[in-house]
């Protein structure tokens, strides 16, 4: 059964605002700021598990986002551990992770979990995004929105609603509303 409302458990203020704006008036979004232990392994795996342990941790229904920026000349990498990369060289310098390479492709990718609580199998919706990596431009708001470039613009020199139109997140939650209102009607 799909709920009414979602119990999103995240950290980030930048993600929380986007899934709000997206969600509208979809569903009722309550939120509780954890910060959850994230394994390592692909990205279906680092999201469920985040989901399990928010599930355990609140002890009710949880929904749950894990963001990955991969890069092609990468094989994927660094995926789910982007978060450490961007931490540590910052939006400025985090397109010289490629410097070596021809090839500056780059998948963004998100993953929400749900979970009707501690002990349930979560369910799984997932967006992607093509872009590249580019010498940061535009403000530096949100993460690595100011290196990723698609279709000629990066996430940064976007407004928010031309962002989250196309944006891993916003193909993501397009997939979350088709399940609550088919579970609906
Ligand atoms: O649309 C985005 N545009 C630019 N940067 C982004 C975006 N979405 C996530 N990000 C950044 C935040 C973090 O550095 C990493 C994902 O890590 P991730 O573990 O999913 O996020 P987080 O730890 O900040 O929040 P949470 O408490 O939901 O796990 O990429
Ligand atoms: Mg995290």
């Amino acid at each position: 059964m799909a709920p009414r409302e979602l119990n999103f458990i995240t950290g980030n203020k930048n993600k929380l605002a986007e899934v709000k704006a997206i969600l509208g008036e979809t569903v009722e979004l309550k939120t509780q700021p954890l910060d959850l232990v994230e394994i390592q392994g692909t990205v279906e795996e680092v999201t469920v598990d985040k989901c399990k342990r928010a599930a355990d941790a609140v002890g009710g229904p949880v929904l749950v986002e894990d963001t990955c920026l991969c890069f092609k000349a990468m094989k994927d990498l660094p995926g789910p551990y982007i978060k450490w990369f961007m931490l540590a060289l910052g939006p400025q310098d985090l397109h010289k992770m490629l410097d070596g390479f021809e090839d500056k492709s780059a998948q963004a990718v998100c993953t929400f979990a749900y979970s009707e609580g501690p002990g349930h199998e979560p369910i799984v919706f997932q967006g992607r995004t093509d872009g590249k990596l580019v010498p940061s431009r535009g403000p530096t708001v949100f993460g690595w929105d100011s290196t990723f470039e698609y279709e000629g613009k990066t996430y940064a020199e976007m407004d928010k609603s031309e962002k989250n139109k196309i944006s891993h997140r916003g193909k993501a939650l397009e997939k979350l509303k088709e399940w609550l209102n088919a579970e609906v009607a």
